[in-house]
């Protein structure tokens, strides 16, 4: 019975440091994804977009198509990542011309936010 107590403990403990790690690795995400980036750190990340430039606030692509038609197109696929994500991007459109902000207004700046929005959008406009 004291044996059987004994392992039932070391599960529970194991278990709850197991829970705990885990939630404080979200916890480290989510602060990482929401926190301000350095210049250092946004000239780091941009080099692995292509055609992305940045002023320090936003990151900027214009993507151009064959006519409006086919730029509203990619617009509408910016809508399921965009809200999966919780985070939009700022857009405009000019007749086959789609040009992307990316910024995060409740930051007040870049965050990795952007960066990941960023790739997913890249590789749409494929
Ligand atoms: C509550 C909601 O998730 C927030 O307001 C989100 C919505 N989408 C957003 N998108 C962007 N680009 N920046 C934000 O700060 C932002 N905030």
């Amino acid at each position: 019975m004291f044996l059987l107590s004994q392992k039932i403990l070391k599960f529970l403990v194991a278990f709850g440091v197991t829970l705990l790690l885990f939630n404080n690795i979200k916890i480290v995400k989510a602060n990482a994804e929401t926190m301000l980036m350095n210049q250092t750190e946004i000239n780091q990340q941009i080099q692995s977009l292509s055609g992305w430039t940045t002023d320090g606030k936003k990151i900027t692509r214009t993507f151009k198509f064959k006519d409006f038609v086919d730029a509203i197109a990619f617009v509408n696929k910016l809508v399921e990542p965009a809200e999966a994500a919780g985070h939009h991007p700022d857009l405009s459109i000019s007749y086959n011309k789609v040009t992307v902000n990316l910024t995060t207004h409740d930051a007040g700046g870049i965050t990795q936010k952007d960066f990941d929005l960023a790739q997913q959008i890249t590789q749409l406009a494929e």
